[in-house]
């Protein structure tokens, strides 16, 4: 289950350098299986503490932990959705990322140009948000065409979903994205196939110059302010401080680097826990004297599920799992040890698997 997470944003603002720090992490970490795809596309493994605390516990040939990929999407101008710029193939790249990483300019520098004459992050957004939202309009409009005759014929399922498709289409036309409209989950099927853009989730990077670190400046705040009412998340970070960071080799001089800055953690780090969140995602490890390994799956997922990311026979022919908590490994320090504590747990297919979850599946194929 490789997360697609899509870098947008008005030309100019920062989104290559943040990506090329993002690929610098990927060259230092090339610990992952089918590192090599297209250029535009950076695969950067997912910190994680746990891991660490696997490999001591369990000591095993290699550690794999689970990745993302951030995907360099072209600058998008006023326009964009009637084919300006790049317009429509970067639509279609959008098209494709499970989340939006949505770059905001929130550095003031004469020298570097703004497309708009100048630093305004809440326009600036508005801009993106308003061209993403003319695609969606189309999308709508085409479907509504689509099942009009039919709602009118009568059938009940076009016709709630036509209903639907109207709300949107008001939503979208006072200038919201899809996100924010309040439906339940059944109503929000009408567009499960549009893969509406402002439907996405969504967050939203605040680009600061490094003065600003850690918390932000006066724009970084007014981004905030605008966005509150759209559950996103709002992540401040340097791309010219993230670009320093990721050519430090080493992990202590990293830590003081970031000290420096008064920052806990690299914007990477924050931006990959926001995309985790935002996505509802957890994971779960698998340990063995071969392999420690982490695995994502969503939240909600039951154990047949959860083991169908690791190979579809798991899932196929699953039979039962043998469930470790974290904290019991750590407590045993070994799978013998907690077995005669008593501490592995038996369960079944209807076993909703828990973020830091040791897994072991057995099935038959
Ligand atoms: N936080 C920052 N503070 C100061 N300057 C920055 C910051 N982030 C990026 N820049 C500078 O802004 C300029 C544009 O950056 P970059 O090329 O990454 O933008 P972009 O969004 O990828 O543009 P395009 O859409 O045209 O590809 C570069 O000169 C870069 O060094
Ligand atoms: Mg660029």
């Amino acid at each position: 289950m490789a997360l697609k997470c899509g870098i947008v944003g008005l030309p100019n603002v920062g989104k290559s350098t943040l990506f090329n720090a993002i690929s610098n992490n990927k060259a230092e970490a090339a610990n992952f299986p089918f590192c090599t795809i297209e250029p535009n596309v950076g695969v950067i493994t997912v910190p994680d503490e746990r891991l660490q605390i696997l490999e001591e516990l369990v000591n095993p040939q290699r550690v794999l932990p689970t990745t993302i990929e951030f995907v360099d999407i072209a600058g998008l101008v006023k326009g964009a959705s009637k084919g300006e710029g790049l317009g429509n193939q970067f639509l279609a790249n959008i098209r494709e990322v499970d989340a939006i990483a949505h770059v905001v300019r929130c550095f003031a520098d004469d020298n570097i140009v703004h497309v708009e004459g100048k630093v305004d992050p809440v326009a600036d957004k508005e801009v993106i948000d308003a061209e993403l939202q003319l695609k969606d309009l189309e999308s709508v409009d085409k479907k509504i065409a689509r099942i009009e005759k039919v709602a009118k014929s009568g059938d009940t399922k076009a016709k709630k979903d036509l209903s639907v498709l109207q709300q949107y289409k008001t939503h979208l036309e006072a200038g919201n994205n899809a996100r924010t409209l309040e439906l339940d989950p059944e109503e929000r099927k009408a567009i499960a196939d549009l893969q509406l853009l402002t439907a996405k989730p969504v967050i939203y990077v605040a680009n600061v110059e490094e003065t600003a670190l850690p918390d932000g400046n006066e724009y970084s705040n007014m981004l905030k302010q605008a966005v509150k009412g759209e559950n996103a998340e709002v992540v401040v970070v340097s791309a010219s401080i993230e670009a320093q960071i990721a050519e430090l080799e080493d992990s202590e001089e990293r830590a003081l680097f970031l000290e420096e800055y008064g920052l806990k953690e690299s914007g990477l780090n924050k931006l990959i826990k926001a995309a985790y969140n935002i996505l509802n995602l957890i994971t779960y490890f698998t340990a063995g004297v071969q392999e420690v390994r982490a695995w994502t799956i969503k939240k909600g997922w039951k154990a047949p599920q959860a083991a169908g990311v690791i190979h579809t026979d798991f899932e196929k022919g699953f039979i039962k799992a043998e469930v470790i908590k974290l904290e019991n490994y750590q407590k045993y320090k070994s799978e013998v040890a907690c077995k005669e504590a008593g501490k592995i747990a038996i369960e079944g297919k209807e076993y909703i698997v828990c973020d830091g979850d040791i897994m072991h599946f057995r099935f038959n194929v």
